[in-house]
């Protein structure tokens, strides 16, 4: 939304490539993805909401202090969403944002409790996403899937409530794959949630849990031991503990890293300190996403800038760094194969001579 942390040093002919390159999203958040225009329709929908619908306004209202800060700020967005219809149009609109930069599929995270907490009906719920998700794969061609994750600072009542709907069949959606949780890590240990992510695992959903965005590597460590994570949101202090950063490479445990979401929530101080680079030395599968990209002044194709230019990738590098989203999701061998040779027809037509 705003060009303030967009990263205009990759030269002009790799930000093209970028462009056009098809893409996986698996780290991205759904109410985070609502742009401006969409803040602006939902606003106008809920006049008495304190969040600003001019994008100036927006910008100083997307800038943080600290990850707290935006936590804040994030809820102040989820309550613009009272109706299905708010979910179908925000779900409907975050695709076709996808799909115009070449996003072909996306693991979109999902907070169902925020959502029926704030009197929202889980059965309409359910059905407002998936009719999007439908209608989006029609209309632009992206596939969605989708991850439910548990707010975790909102203790283990939403833990529960996030459990149930991800594993009744009565209510479950079809297009979910994969089991989170998020939130502020700092007072919220992530052993307490085992018997959650277990059951999820059970009912043959993965697990995607955030860890080591705002705490150290023991918090990684801890998802990996007792939460099952088959890939880490975020990872980013795991660069401080090379024990861990070997295990990672050794059981092939990708990292969804964010770059620009670690600079904007204070995470990470500045972009030239981001780990990725000590990732990819150690042989960390490393993939790229946007986490919350409005909020953050970012999007997809500016990430891949960003780790072109961190990693000095030229387009094989960022063909293969498109190909590590490919392998790290949870579509199907036939639709990885599919997108995989997309990637690779491409790349070979923008380098024929
Ligand atoms: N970079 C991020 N890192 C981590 N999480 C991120 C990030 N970006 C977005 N999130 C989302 O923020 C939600 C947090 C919601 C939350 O804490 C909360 C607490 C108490 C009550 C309620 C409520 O709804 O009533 C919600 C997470 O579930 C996650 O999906
Ligand atoms: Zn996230």
């Amino acid at each position: 939304m705003t060009d303030r942390l967009v990263d205009a040093r990759a030269p002009r002919d790799l930000h093209a490539f970028i462009a056009g390159l098809p893409k996986s999203e698996l780290h991205v958040h759904h109410v985070g993805s609502a742009s401006p225009r969409i803040v602006a329709e939902l606003a106008a929908r809920h006049p008495d909401s304190k969040v600003p619908t001019d994008p100036e306004a927006l910008a100083d209202y997307f800038t943080f202090t600290d990850f707290a800060h935006f936590i804040e700020v994030y809820l102040s967005v989820v309550d613009l969403i009272r109706t299905p219809e708010d979910v179908r149009l925000l779900t409907y609109e975050v695709a076709r944002d996808l799909a115009r930069q070449q996003v072909r599929y996306a693991e979109l995270t999902i907070t169902p409790f925020s959502s029926t907490r704030r009197g929202i009906d889980e059965k309409a719920f359910m059905d407002a996403i998936e009719d999007a998700r439908k209608a989006a794969e029609a209309e632009f061609g992206t596939v969605l899937r989708w991850c439910f994750d548990i707010p975790g600072e909102a203790g283990l009542e939403a833990a529960e409530e996030t459990a149930r709907l991800a594993t009744d069949d009565r209510v479950r959606p079809e297009g979910l794959v994969s089991f989170g949780l998020g939130g502020p890590e700092i007072g919220v240990p992530r052993p307490q949630f085992k018997p959650f992510f277990d059951r999820a695992v059970a009912a043959g959903l993965h697990s995607v849990p955030h860890a080591g965005e705002t705490t150290g590597p023991e918090t990684v460590w801890d998802a990996l031991t007792h939460l099952q994570a088959e890939r880490i949101g975020h990872g980013t202090s795991s660069a401080r503990d090379p024990k861990l950063l070997t295990h990672l490479a050794e059981h092939r445990i990708p990292l969804e890293v964010c770059p620009t979401s670690n600079i904007a929530t204070r995470a990470v101080r500045t972009i030239d300190e981001h780990p990725i680079k000590e990732f990819a030395k150690a042989g960390v599968m490393v993939t790229v996403n946007s986490d919350d990209p409005p909020m953050f002044g970012t999007d997809l194709n500016n990430e891949y800038a960003v780790a072109a230019r961190l990693l000095d990738l030229d387009e094989r590098g960022l063909a293969d760094l498109a190909k590590n989203a490919v392998a790290a999701s949870f579509l199907d061998e036939a639709g990885k194969a599919r997108i995989a040779a997309e990637i690779d027809t491409y790349t070979t037509g923008w380098l024929a001579p």
